[in-house]
């Protein structure tokens, strides 16, 4: 597999155990993302390690804040060498457009993806904060990452045949929120299966406990893959 779909959250509490996870699979298997759990713990230097063990890393740190603070972690980010960088939409045009630009003056810039509405997030939970029901709100915030010129957005997969549609096939769709049909929910509320988000139009699935913390993760790993080439 040349262009693996799925990036493995390495929601690890210590350096030790990502490596450890690292050491057991290969670049051609799946994509890597280190978190906040993670990069809190374990810093830059292990990102670095990860990308010069070959893998394409997603650095998932969510950047929301103002333009100029927003744009500068995200050139951080990319000194690191990783694959992806995410911001959250919310934090508004002005803040994606600034990331781009100065993202867009590197030699080499990483994918510069918009957080839409959390996965965890169900209709309920919006409301609550005075927001549209989650498939109107994603519309949105995903229209207006495309027009801020980011490469893609995260949402479920539960939107990823509206936004196909709505964004064109060239935008990007990293989808978390998946789960197998054996896995629990965990605190994730919009999910879906790996072949129905492929089916779906997702570009990356996100997965983590389902891989991380099975019996087998190895085995996890590769029957999902399995799963996703004849969706
Ligand atoms: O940006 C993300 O990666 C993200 C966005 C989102 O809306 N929902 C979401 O779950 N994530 C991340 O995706 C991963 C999902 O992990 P699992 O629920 O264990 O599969 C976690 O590392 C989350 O931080």
């Amino acid at each position: 597999m040349n262009d693996p779909k799925v990036i493995v959250a390495l929601d690890f509490p210590a350096a030790e155990a990502a490596l450890a996870f690292a050491a057991r699979v290969s670049p051609q298997q799946c994509r890597l993302k280190v978190g906040k759990e993670l990069f809190t713990a374990a810093g830059p230097q292990l990102v670095e390690k990860l990308v010069a063990l070959g893998f394409d890393v997603f650095l998932d740190l969510k950047f929301h804040d103002i333009p100029n603070t927003t744009a500068q972690a995200c050139v951080s980010a990319a000194k690191l060498g990783v694959w992806m960088v995410n911001v959250h939409a919310s934090g508004g045009r002005r803040m994606m457009e600034a990331s781009r630009e100065a993202l867009d003056k590197l030699a080499q810039r990483p994918l510069l993806i918009a957080v839409t509405v959390l996965t965890s997030m169900g209709n309920a939970d919006l409301s609550e904060l005075g927001l549209p029901a989650a498939e109107i709100q994603v519309e949105r915030l995903a229209m207006l990452a495309q027009s801020a010129g980011v490469d893609g957005v995260v949402c479920s997969a539960q939107e990823a045949d509206m936004l196909k549609r709505r964004c064109g096939r060239e935008f990007k769709l990293v989808t978390p929120g998946i789960r197998p049909a054996s896995s629990n929910a965990d605190d994730q509320t919009r999910i879906m299966t790996p072949p129905a988000a492929i089916a779906a139009g997702s570009d990356y699935l996100v997965i983590g406990r389902p891989i991380t913390q099975s019996a087998d993760p190895m085995q996890t790993l590769a029957e999902i893959n399995a799963s996703i080439l004849t969706a």
